[in-house]
């Protein structure tokens, strides 16, 4: 039987990364993508910005909405300081069954905790499940038509604290024009554009970094 785009990746990351070492593992999936397979991972440029965020915040508590393979869950837990929890959300099961072997192969799964569902039910029982109170970064990466309204959902569920960061993939392409205008109008919000490309391609893409001012 064939084998699926995610297991290939896998596949590229088991043959070619070391075992415990996050950053080889981002290569071997980012040298798949750009020589064999296109695939939806943020990528090396928007990767460095992801970086460059994570590591300013510093957070003591991430949501990952949309794991995919897990490259974006293993940029951000190998930037995370002891004893901070990543909380990963992907309502695919054959990604999140991926996923799971690409953090164990990073050996991050300790600061992993990876969610099979939808982003909808599992928002609402965060505090009940994992003790959350609220989120220092979320990065919104799952389909592009829930971004708002899940936003939403964390403001209700009093998710978010003053200077919450959220970070966005994706907001030129495919594009979220909603959540777009939402967090750039909202007087609850700063937001700020940072451009880049679609990931292994020359196509315009970038991250919102939005702040949540309470
Ligand atoms: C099925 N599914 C499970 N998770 C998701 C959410 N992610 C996306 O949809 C996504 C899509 C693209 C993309 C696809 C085709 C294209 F031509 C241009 C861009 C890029 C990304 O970075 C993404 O995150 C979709
Ligand atoms: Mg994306």
């Amino acid at each position: 039987t064939q084998s699926t785009r995610p297991q290939r990746l896998l596949g590229a990351v088991q043959k070619n990364a070391t075992r415990g070492d996050p950053r080889s593992v981002v290569q071997a999936i980012d040298q798949f993508c750009r020589q064999k397979e296109w695939a939806m991972n943020v990528g090396d440029e928007k990767g460095c910005i992801l970086d460059s965020v994570v590591s300013e915040v510093n957070p003591a508590t991430v949501l990952e909405l949309g794991t995919y393979c897990g490259y974006s869950t293993v940029r951000i837990a190998s930037l995370l300081p002891p004893h901070a929890k990543l909380i990963t959300l992907e309502f695919n099961p054959d990604f999140a069954a991926i996923a799971r072997q690409v953090i164990a192969w990073a050996g991050l799964e300790d600061k992993v905790h990876l969610i099979e569902g939808a982003s909808g039910d599992w928002i609402p029982k965060m505090t009940e499940q994992f003790g959350v109170k609220t989120f220092d970064l979320v990065f919104l990466d799952h389909w592009k038509d829930r971004y708002l309204p899940d936003t939403m959902l964390m403001e209700e569920c009093g998710l978010l604290r003053k200077g919450s960061i959220l970070l966005a993939d994706n907001v030129i392409c495919p594009g979220t024009p909603d959540y777009l205008e939402y967090v750039r109008s909202s007087p609850r919000y700063e937001s700020q554009y940072f451009k880049s490309h679609l990931e292994y391609t020359k196509v315009e893409d970038g991250l919102e970094k939005s702040v949540f001012l309470g």
